[in-house]
């Protein structure tokens, strides 16, 4: 069990939001003081997940106000518990949507925490104490160590933060599918936004021919040039769409929208996967013809356990992948949000947390 601690008396300067409406402001909170087994850590940066987008909105209909957003958070540990193994003072360190799990079940005994049935998240959650999880748009987190992961010191930790949740939750599907370590097959990446944009990296980078398959025609051009995508299909473009039929082996889907699957089916060999890790609101419509005339399969996945996050961080510090982020100052997460919905960011807002734009009076 991870342990229980009630006291909440750390003051925490973040920003939060208060209705559906989604708009983020200045909001005090108190955290827990920091438990045998947790670090506190000094947060530097926080990528904006379109997830939060979702939680600050209450698309899903889940969110309990105020909501402090943000799960991709980069800090470095300014207190050890007595109890804690492997983090010192100093450690340049990550938390991602993982903030607990019951370490017991099956699930969390094979290193899948993230399907534990009593998972807890780091934003948008309730703790084993009963609190709500007040996540990474804020100044300082207290986190158990054993959810916490290292940064490598070459990477930048603005451009790492989104691999802790735009990363970890690309390289997973592509990791469960022996992707990492057999190149040449080629993959689809539906959707170039932040989770799509580090498809398309890992998938280059683990040797496969890689395809985009995108809404956007101005995509095609920075698909290609900017993150080195070998083809790109406009999904709108019947023809381009036709061509592509049975052609690749496994396909990523981040679009976190509405759309059709059976276009999309269709672009799969024969025994293919179509893996779905984008989260729309509404349900997909899932004809049986494309999967029953070619043994298609669709599957979904959510982050990756804790380990594989350390795992492909290392990975990431080894081949000096890092995210395309767009730097903001907290007063600007409004805005940056409103972009977001719009497809207008190339392709990662990250917050400055410990920039100076806010006068605050705590840490
Ligand atoms: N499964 C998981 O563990 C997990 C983890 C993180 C995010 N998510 C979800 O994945 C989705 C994508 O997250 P992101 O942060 O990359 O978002 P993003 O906004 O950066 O990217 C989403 C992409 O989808 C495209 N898109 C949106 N609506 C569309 C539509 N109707 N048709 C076609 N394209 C459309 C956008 O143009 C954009 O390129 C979100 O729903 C998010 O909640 C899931
Ligand atoms: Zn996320
Ligand atoms: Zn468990």
């Amino acid at each position: 069990m991870a342990q229980i601690t009630p006291n909440h008396t750390l003051a925490v300067y973040g920003w939060a939001a208060l209705d559906s409406s989604g708009k983020i402001v200045p909001y005090t909170f108190k955290r827990r003081e920091n438990g045998v087994k947790d670090v506190t850590i000094k947060i530097l940066y926080c990528g904006i997940c379109h997830t939060d987008l979702h939680f600050a909105r209450n698309d899903w209909g889940n969110t309990t106000y105020p909501v402090v957003p943000g799960h991709e958070i980069t800090g470095v540990v300014t207190k050890v518990g007595s109890d804690v193994k492997g983090f010192k003072e100093g450690d340049r360190v990550g938390v991602g949507y993982l903030a607990a799990s019951c370490l017991h079940c099956e699930y969390c005994k094979t290193d899948q925490e993230n399907y534990c049935e009593k998972l807890q998240s780091t934003s948008n959650g309730v703790f084993w104490d009963g609190s709500i999880t007040y996540g990474g748009y804020s100044k300082l987190l207290v986190a158990d160590y054993r959810y916490v992961v290292h940064i490598p010191e070459n990477l930048p930790m603005d451009a790492a933060a989104p691999l802790l949740c735009a990363g970890i939750t690309v390289f997973n599907p592509l990791k469960d599918h022996g992707l990492v370590t057999s190149p040449g097959k080629k993959i689809g990446v539906v959707g170039l936004g932040g989770l799509g944009h580090v498809a398309v990296k890992f998938a280059k980078a683990f040797g496969h021919h890689v395809t985009v398959i995108s809404t956007s025609p101005s995509k095609e051009a920075e698909a290609k040039q900017r993150l080195g995508a070998h083809d790109f299909i406009l999904s709108s473009n019947v023809n381009q769409m036709q061509a592509a039929v049975r052609s690749l082996d496994f396909i990523l889907d981040t679009v976190s929208g509405e759309h059709a699957l059976l276009p999309i089916l269709e672009l799969l060999k024969v025994k293919g996967t179509l893996f779905i890790v984008g989260a729309p609101d509404k349900p997909f419509e899932l004809p049986a013809f494309p999967l029953i005339f070619g043994k298609r399969s669709v599957k979904g996945g959510i982050i990756g356990g804790i380990k594989e996050t350390q795992e492909m961080l290392d990975y990431c510090g080894k081949h000096n992948i890092t995210c395309d982020i767009e730097l903001i100052t907290p007063d600007r997460v409004n805005e940056a949000m409103e972009r977001l919905d719009k497809n207008d960011v190339r392709y990662r807002f990250v917050i400055d947390i410990a920039s100076n734009s806010n006068n605050h009076p705590f840490i």
